[in-house]
Order: C-alpha cells, then structure tokens, then sequence
C-alpha cells in the first residue's frame, strides 16, 4: 500500500468533516457569526499564529536537507510576513489594538492545540511534525475552498468576514497548501501500515484540537 495525504483525511472522516464544516466556519460564510465570537477567535489566532512558527521554526532546527529546510522557512514566513499582518489589520478592524494583543492570556484550547504540536514534533521525527502541522496548512485552504462552493455563503461587502474568506482563498494560501500535501504525499509514500497507524493518531489528535478552537471562539471560553 502506497500511502498519500488523502489517506489522513480518509482514517478519520467524521472529524475531518466536523472541523471543516463547523458551526463557526457555516456562520461565518452565511455572515451570521455573532462578532464577539469572532473577535475572541481572531485574539486567540494571534496567540495561536505565534507559537505556530515557532513550531516552523522547530521543523527547521528537525530539516536534514536544503528542501526541508526551506519548506520550513516559507511555513514560518507565511505566518511572519504575511498571516500575522492580515491579522493585525483584521484586529484594528474589529476594535482590538495590538497593545491588548500584547497582554492576552491564552484560552486552554489555544495551550491545547499549540504544545500539543511541539510536544509531537519534540519528541517525534520531521513527520510527525509535519502531519501534526497538516489540519492547519490544509484545512483552512480547504475552508475557504468549501464555503465558496456553498450556495449559503455570502461574498463582498454585505459579508463583514469576507476579507477571512479572501486571504484563505488567496493563491498565496492555497499554494502554501499543495506545497504542504506535495511534501507529505513523497514522505507518506515509504511509510509502513504500522507507521501509518501512528502517524493517523496525530493527524486525529490535532484535528479533534482545530475542533476544539472554532468551539472555543462559538463559545468565548477562556
Ligand atoms: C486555529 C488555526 N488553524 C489554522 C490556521 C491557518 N494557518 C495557520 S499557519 C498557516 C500556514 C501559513 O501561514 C495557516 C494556513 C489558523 N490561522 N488558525
């Protein structure tokens, strides 16, 4: 059996489906999404982008060649130079400044979700870390993908999440996704089933947590 990223996906079909088509993400295309929600979720992203590359920067430090190295980089710098800046503007947007950014406590789902991956990647290999990291760079691509498929969403100025909808969309993002899939399809390919089995634990694992976040935006809990 040659195995590829689809086959992730497929080992856990309901908790695939539960994270991309979650209340939060069906709210937020049809422009129902109450804003506060939406504000705690967009802090807490924040928090969440941070220590994100800083696991980028543990795939770096874990990287044996030039290749893996630099899909390392262009991981961190996506969150760098361009995620963390959307955000920053989305926040002053939404009436949060960077000053209270600055001070925010971390929601447990935020703690949760984010050691949980550089625990996986400390004392795993490169990919465990990258299927850790997975739900993230492929989901949100696939979100975007989804809620413009879906007769329900609302685009333009009448949705006030659109500029959300907008940067997943971007080819920006989707191309750091099939840069993602392409990488893992080349490891996952010489892996045994009993390897598999392992590395479906962490893909479960960390999209049972990206649930666990769209849960703590729905419902503001810290
Ligand atoms: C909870 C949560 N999960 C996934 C993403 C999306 N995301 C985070 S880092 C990254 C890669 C390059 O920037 C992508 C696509 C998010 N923002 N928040």
């Amino acid at each position: 059996m040659v195995y590829q990223f689809e086959d992730l996906k497929k080992a856990c079909p309901e908790e695939w489906r539960d994270y991309i088509e979650h209340s939060f993400v069906t709210q937020l295309g049809d422009a129902t999404l109450a804003a506060n929600a939406f504000q705690h979720y967009l802090k807490q992203d924040y928090l969440f982008l941070i220590q994100f590359a800083r696991a980028f920067a543990l795939a770096a430090y874990k990287s044996p060649t030039l290749a893996d190295l630099r899909q390392a980089k262009d991981g961190m710098q996506a969150i760098l130079d361009t995620e963390l800046g959307l955000h920053i503007d989305f926040c002053k947007d939404w009436g949060i400044s960077e000053d209270e950014l600055a001070n925010l406590p971390e929601a447990r789902a935020t703690l949760a979700y984010t050691r949980y991956v550089l625990d996986t990647g400390n004392r795993g290999d490169l990919l465990d870390l990258h299927v850790a990291l997975s739900p993230c760079m492929v989901g949100y691509g696939e979100i975007a993908n989804w809620l413009n498929h879906r007769s329900e969403t609302i685009r333009g100025e009448s949705n006030p999440y659109d500029a959300w909808i907008a940067m997943y969309e971007s080819d920006e993002f989707q191309e750091a996704m099939h840069a993602e899939i392409r990488w893992l399809d080349d490891r996952l390919a010489e892996v045994s089933p009993s390897r598999f089995e392992q590395l479906t634990r962490i893909f479960r694992d960390a999209t049972r947590l990206e649930i666990d976040f769209w849960e703590m935006g729905l419902t503001l809990s810290d």
